[in-house]
């Protein structure tokens, strides 16, 4: 009776003499960790095949053998490390079809540590740690590759390096280096994952336990959702500043002002002069992708992670926004009457540490901070893991290093200035409307991002009645006795123009916690950042909060006033 076509093949013959048979390993050329955790050496044998020509079996132990491993070990450190150096592409997440203790073996093999440092090294934002949460989207697509392949590692390295280097542009870094992170959903095929391991148990001839078996093939999957180039942008961290032709090419009139929030079929018409903008309203459905979509590029093209819009509860499509809404992730659209104050960028202190800053005493650009210690010694905001320590008292900037110091991008003084690196969710809360939570845990202290808005005065602040649920003080933090004059008083508003922090809930519980910020300004010029730092470890899709008037909780607390509202 003829075999059934599934049937798979019986395994080669092998002949492996008698008990005393001695066998010279000629070299290790794959690795593997099994569900038990128990780490297998993928051997190549010097005087042994099987019939079919195949000289490779797996190995647990390998007494007497130290050697070959130690020169496995070397081998696969050097190429980690010019994988590394040939670019800083780090696959996370889980792959479809991959054993969760599989993707140590696979992590091992990718350069996943050194590409890391590599990142760093390159001034490169560090990857957040809950990245590996993300869910990898795509799956094998080519089971054709997973055939026998006896060629030395050493070759695939050199094949895969040629790849890379076809596909290496200097696409996707903007001028300060920066690299973009490609959206969770990016289903281009990605040469860097070629070359993946598949487990022993994956191939079609099962080896004998211990015992035979072709080697580790890599084959293509599609998945890719990680930092990866995207074609250069004409948008700069400064462009982000600049405001849209539609909505606020001039000072918005009175009328402007006055116009009621869009529906959710014509929300999503916000164009820039390259966005086509819909003649009819769109579907509902294709109005979320579309809004979706624009605020994807936003957040990307600035290379902050990805922003997405999800309704459990209603069939609300998307939030209700104001025509001509423009989100912008990174900065301040200033008004007209408030430019960037160049004294004030005059005015900023520089570092000159050359490594990481470390030492509040001796970091110059701390020696105008009134942030200290109990011991009266200057010390920072963050701790070394770049986590916001809450010890910054009311009426105190926090200052981070600024463009002109001398240490990299990732030095812990860095924090709110880089890009959000924390995926979020606008989702739709069940009675107070949209509201925004991340789709990953995150620790205590950990920076959210940052307020942004169109940067007003306070007096034009005052006018826009109808804006105020989204008009944040500048000053709010200042001690009541902060002697500020109204001129340089200022706002931002996120009503027409902002980020994911605009929907931000109040709660008298909060678990997010605003701290004025400036890297790019001095205090006294009264422009800080607002940013948000997590005030404990909040879940994945927990919702994120703050408390719309904390100094009024808190006098309230002490028995002071009694808070309103
Ligand atoms: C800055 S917006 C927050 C985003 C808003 N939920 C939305 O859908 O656009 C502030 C508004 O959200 C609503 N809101 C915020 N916190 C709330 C709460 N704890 N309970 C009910 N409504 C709340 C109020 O309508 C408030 O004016």
């Amino acid at each position: 009776m003829a075999r059934p076509l599934y049937e798979p093949s019986p395994p080669p013959e092998e002949d492996w003499g008698d008990e005393t048979s001695v066998w010279p390993v000629k070299r290790v050329v794959d690795e593997y960790i099994d569900a038990f955790g128990v780490k297998k050496y993928e051997i190549k044998w010097d005087d042994w095949s099987r019939p079919d020509g195949t000289n490779t079996t797996w190995e647990t132990a390998l007494i007497g053998n130290e050697e070959v491993i130690a020169d496995w070990k070397a081998r696969q450190a050097e190429r980690r490390r010019r994988l590394a150096q040939h670019d800083i592409y780090v696959p996370v997440g889980h792959i479809p079809g991959q054993l969760f203790h599989e993707a140590r073996t696979v992590e091992n093999s990718r350069a996943y540590e050194e590409r890391l440092r590599e990142s760093r090294r390159r001034n490169v934002r560090g990857l957040y740690e809950g990245w590996d949460n993300i869910k990898r989207l795509g799956s094998d697509d080519d089971d054709n590759e997973n055939e026998h392949d006896d060629d030395d590692d050493d070759d695939y390295d050199d094949a895969e390096l040629g790849r890379r280097q076809d596909n290496v542009s200097d696409e996707g870094q903007d001028d300060d280096g920066d690299v973009h992170m490609a959206p969770a959903d990016s289903t281009d095929e990605d040469p860097n994952d070629l070359r993946r391991s598949s487990s022993p148990e994956d191939r079609s001839r099962p080896p004998p336990l211990d015992r035979g078996g072709p080697r580790s093939q890599f084959h293509p999957t599609v998945a890719r959702n990680t930092l990866r180039r995207l074609p250069v942008s004409s948008s700069s961290d400064d462009s982000e500043g600049t405001a849209p032709a539609n909505a606020y090419s001039s000072r918005p009139t009175r009328a402007s002002r006055n116009h009621t929030p869009a529906s959710s079929s014509t929300a999503v018409s916000r164009s820039t002069p390259t966005t086509s903008r819909p003649t009819k309203p769109l579907p509902k459905r294709a109005a979320r992708t579309v809004l979706q979509g624009e605020w994807q590029k936003a957040a990307l093209e600035v290379g902050a992670a990805p922003i997405s819009i999800v309704n459990d509860v209603n069939d609300e499509e998307i939030p209700p926004l104001p025509g001509g809404f423009r989100y912008c992730e990174r900065k301040y659209v200033r008004a007209p009457d408030v430019p960037q104050s160049a004294e004030a960028m005059n005015l900023l202190v520089m570092c000159d540490c050359d490594d990481l800053c470390m030492n509040a005493q001796i970091c110059q650009c701390q020696d105008p901070s009134d942030l200290f210690n109990d011991f009266e010694e200057r010390e920072f905001a963050y701790d070394t893991q770049g986590r916001f320590k809450f010890n910054v008292p009311s009426g105190v900037d926090v200052i981070e290093c600024n463009k002109s110091c001398v240490c990299p991008r990732l030095c812990p003084n860095r924090v709110a200035q880089l890009p959000r690196d924390v995926p979020l969710e606008i989702f739709r809360t069940t009675d107070r409307g949209w509201g925004v939570r991340s789709t990953v845990s995150i620790p205590a202290g950990k920076v959210i991002g940052i307020y942004t808005g169109e940067l007003i005065r306070r007096d034009e602040a005052d006018i826009r009645v109808e804006h105020r649920s989204y008009i944040f003080d500048l000053d709010m933090h200042e001690g009541p006795n902060h002697d500020i004059d109204e001129s340089q008083r200022f706002s931002v508003d996120s009503y027409a123009v902002g980020n994911w922090s605009r929907f931000l809930n109040h709660s008298c519980e909060p678990n997010l916690k605003v701290y004025p910020v400036v890297w790019d300004t001095i205090p006294e010029a009264n422009q800080p950042y607002l940013a948000f730092a997590a005030t404990q470890a909040v879940g994945a899709r927990t919702e994120f909060t703050i408390d719309y008037n904390p100094d009024a909780a808190s006098r309230y607390k002490k028995g002071k006033i009694v808070a309103g509202g």
